[in-house]
């Protein structure tokens, strides 16, 4: 009976959506969710939550010659930002500049933007100040807006062959190196009442450790402790603070660190995969979108940040963090047992010069 047949096909039909209907709503509802939860960039976009908006501001960049520092210039450029670049080589300055310009040459606005270069060298107080007050009279005496502290080396060994002097050039580049910087630029942005930001550039290396980095682990570690108390202490003045700890990037800072690298710290740090500078500088931009405090850009730094928040910094995603971070407390013993038995079993390797 086709007529019958009809009906019930239909009612089958209606009952099949019924059903399905509601369901693919809340799986629909379901993927939304865990996108939000995850800190989707999209949400950022669609609830106008960006709180990173470099454009017409003006961004100084330390070492912002090559690596990470040049990277995160060209972006900034490309978004409309102006950008000065500190390093001490100049004919490496002069490339990048030139790189960071063609970044920023499709915009409309191109013809506005001020890019500038100066060479001076952050381990040193007054050529800091100098860079500093130079950067600010190209700007009609205006503070910049944003502050990013990239400059910075690794010099890897093993700890009882390498000399104190290497310890203290360490620590007066990556700490000092960035203090100085900071707190010429906080100063000055305070007078100025700029609500800008600073971003500290530490490494995965600043919340973890291992063979080989205690001429660099301990200085990156310093700087997460200057972030946790600017973070702090600069909402006096609405300036937010960032500290990026980043995992590897293949950038010429890291070919030059592998050339004193020992063969078991390769070995380890191999486990995590390289960035591209502008891969990382990407990730780093996107974080601050999202207002991130502690930035880290791939899975294993990811794991490593929740594994060590402390007692009081500010989570990315309380769920999604707090749900990462008892796999993280797992996941820490068998890293380190495969870390410590490396060690244990390359004794021969490293034997002791009397
Ligand atoms: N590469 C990596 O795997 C990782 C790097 N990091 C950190 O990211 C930051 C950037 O690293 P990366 O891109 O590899 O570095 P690079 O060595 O590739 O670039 C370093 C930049 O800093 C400048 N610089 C170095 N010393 C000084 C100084 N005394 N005064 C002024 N400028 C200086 C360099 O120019 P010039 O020499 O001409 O002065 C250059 O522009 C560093 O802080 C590093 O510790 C963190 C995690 C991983
Ligand atoms: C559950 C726990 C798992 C942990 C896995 C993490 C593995 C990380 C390996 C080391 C990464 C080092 C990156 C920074 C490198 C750096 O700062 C230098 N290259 C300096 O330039």
């Amino acid at each position: 009976m086709p007529f019958v047949d009809d009906i019930l096909h239909l009612r089958a039909d209606s009952v099949l959506s019924e059903k399905l209907l509601p369901l693919v709503f809340l799986f629909i509802l379901f993927l939304l969710t865990i996108s939000y939860l995850m800190g989707n960039s999209i949400w950022y976009k669609i609830l106008g939550r960006n709180k990173f908006l470099p454009q017409g501001k003006h961004a100084y960049v330390t070492g912002g010659s090559k690596g990470l520092g040049k990277a995160i210039a060209k972006l900034l450029a490309s978004k409309g930002a102006h950008v000065t670049i500190i390093a001490r080589d100049k004919d490496h300055l002069q490339i990048a500049l030139e790189e960071i310009k063609d970044a920023a040459k499709g915009r409309e606005d191109y013809k506005n933007l001020i890019f500038n270069a100066i060479s001076a060298d952050v381990t040193n107080y007054e050529d800091s100040v100098r860079a500093l007050n130079e950067a600010c009279d190209l700007h009609n005496g205006r503070a910049p807006d944003f502050i990013f502290c990239c400059a910075g080396a690794c010099k890897p060994g093993l700890f009882i062959e390498q000399d104190i002097s290497e310890f203290e050039s360490g620590m007066q580049l990556n700490y000092h190196g960035t203090l100085y910087t900071v707190h010429e630029g906080v100063k000055r942005m305070t007078r100025q009442r700029i609500k800008g930001k600073i971003v500290l550039v530490s490494s995965v290396l600043g919340v973890m450790s291992f063979i080989g980095f205690s001429q660099y682990a301990p200085t990156k570690y310093a700087l997460r402790g200057l972030a946790e108390t600017l973070r702090n202490e600069l909402l006096l003045y609405d300036i937010s603070v960032h500290c990026y700890f980043a995992g590897t990037i293949d950038s010429p800072g890291l070919q030059q660190e592998n050339k004193t690298k020992p063969k078991i710290t390769s070995e380890i740090e191999g486990d995590d995969v390289a960035l591209s500078p502008d891969q990382a500088a990407k990730a780093l931009y996107k974080s601050l979108c999202k207002g991130h405090f502690h930035i880290t850009s791939d899975l294993g730094g990811n794991i490593c940040r929740v594994a060590s928040k402390g007692a009081v910094s500010p989570t990315n995603n309380f769920i999604v963090d707090s749900l990462l971070s008892a796999f993280a407390w797992i996941g820490g013993i068998p890293f380190r047992y495969m870390i410590d038995k490396k060690v244990k079993d390359s004794k021969s390797e490293y034997p002791i010069h009397d």
